[in-house]
């Protein structure tokens, strides 16, 4: 790997196949002893809308923490924008916009003030620019109209989009999102989301951490998956599930019949509910035959199908275990 130069030059500009985000081997044991990250090898490709799944512990925090270069590796190592982190952090993080553990804001100033307070701070901000720089970010996020309302009477949504809106005074190559709908109400999440898909349209990669299966379905291009501070998978979300069946579900007003045939039939985790029975496929035994077991056996059947395989589903056929959703 080459190293850093004495001076620090702007970040390597990326080709289309290169990794925005690339680590290799990174693992992370606190002082306690917790191993949170277990030999991560991480792959984000310039311009997609990579989520970055798990259940609540599996180490995403953690895993950004160190990309961003807020701690440092036990072992192993990771680059942003082609950079060495955490050394090169000086000259990669003005490129990356980060919406961390929520935004830090003052309530007693508008939005508009806040984000004219955060652009300040920064060094590099032409103060003679700065009020139409505000002024476009909040465009950006939708908050032009409640600029001047004092920020602690926006909605929870409202604070993440004001965050969002200090993550984008300049522009950059990636934004680094840590559960940015966590704690919203739905209409907040879809506006959050359809936020996110705008932003990438333009370009920029996202990275976004999430321990909602489907909203990583809804607004990713790119996933990997974590259980317990270990990769399980990750690739493009299309192809993370196609390895895995779908389930089989049969339409019928006679889902205790349905349900015993197809147990008889070799499919397994067979479950009704109402008129639906459901079930995993029986791995040697063609569909048809299936269809044609519960027809002879007098089973009104009214739908048969294969559903789509689901992100969950690809997750418990790689982990043997539920995703767990809480919190
Ligand atoms: N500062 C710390 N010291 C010791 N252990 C920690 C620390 N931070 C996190 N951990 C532990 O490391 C593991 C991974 O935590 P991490 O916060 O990275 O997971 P996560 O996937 O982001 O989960 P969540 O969505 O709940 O934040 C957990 O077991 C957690 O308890």
């Amino acid at each position: 790997m080459s190293e850093t130069p004495a001076t620090e030059p702007e970040p390597e500009q990326q080709s289309a196949g290169d990794g925005v985000i690339v680590t290799r081997a990174l693992t992370k044991r606190y002082r306690g002893g917790q191993l949170a990250v277990d030999g991560l090898d991480l792959a984000v490709p310039a311009g997609s809308v990579f989520g970055f799944l798990g259940p609540n512990g599996s180490g995403k925090t953690t895993t950004i923490r160190m990309l961003m270069g807020l701690i440092e590796p036990t072992s192993g190592s990771a680059r942003v924008l082609g950079r060495p982190m955490p050394r090169s952090a000086r000259a990669v993080l003005p490129h990356v916009g980060a919406l961390i553990e929520g935004p830090a804001l003052y309530g007693f100033l508008s939005g508009r003030d806040n984000l004219l307070r955060y652009d300040a701070a920064d060094p590099t901000a032409d103060p003679r620019t700065r009020r139409t720089r505000v002024a476009a970010a909040l465009d950006r996020v939708g908050l032009a109209a409640a600029a001047g309302k004092k920020a602690k009477a926006y909605s929870l949504g409202m604070k993440q989009r004001l965050g969002l809106a200090a993550a984008l005074l300049q522009p950059r190559r990636l934004l680094v999102l840590d559960e940015p709908t966590n704690g919203l109400d739905p209409q907040g999440m879809r506006e959050i989301r359809s936020l996110i898909r705008e932003l990438a349209s333009d370009g920029t990669t996202v990275f976004l951490s999430s321990h909602l299966l489907d909203e990583i379905e809804q607004v990713c291009t790119h996933a990997a998956v974590m259980a317990q501070g270990r990769l399980i998978t990750q690739g493009p979300v299309a192809d993370l599930a196609a390895g895995t069946r779908g389930r089989l579900v049969v339409t019928t007003p006679d889902p205790a019949d349905t349900a015993r045939i197809l147990k008889e039939q070799g499919a397994a985790d067979v479950v009704i509910a109402e008129d639906r029975v459901s079930a995993e496929p029986p791995q040697d035994r063609d569909l048809a035959e299936v269809n044609a077991a519960l027809v002879t056996a007098g089973v009104r059947v009214r739908g048969f199908g294969v559903e789509r395989p689901s992100l969950e589903d690809a997750f418990v056929a790689l982990t043997g275990e539920g995703f767990d959703v809480a919190g």
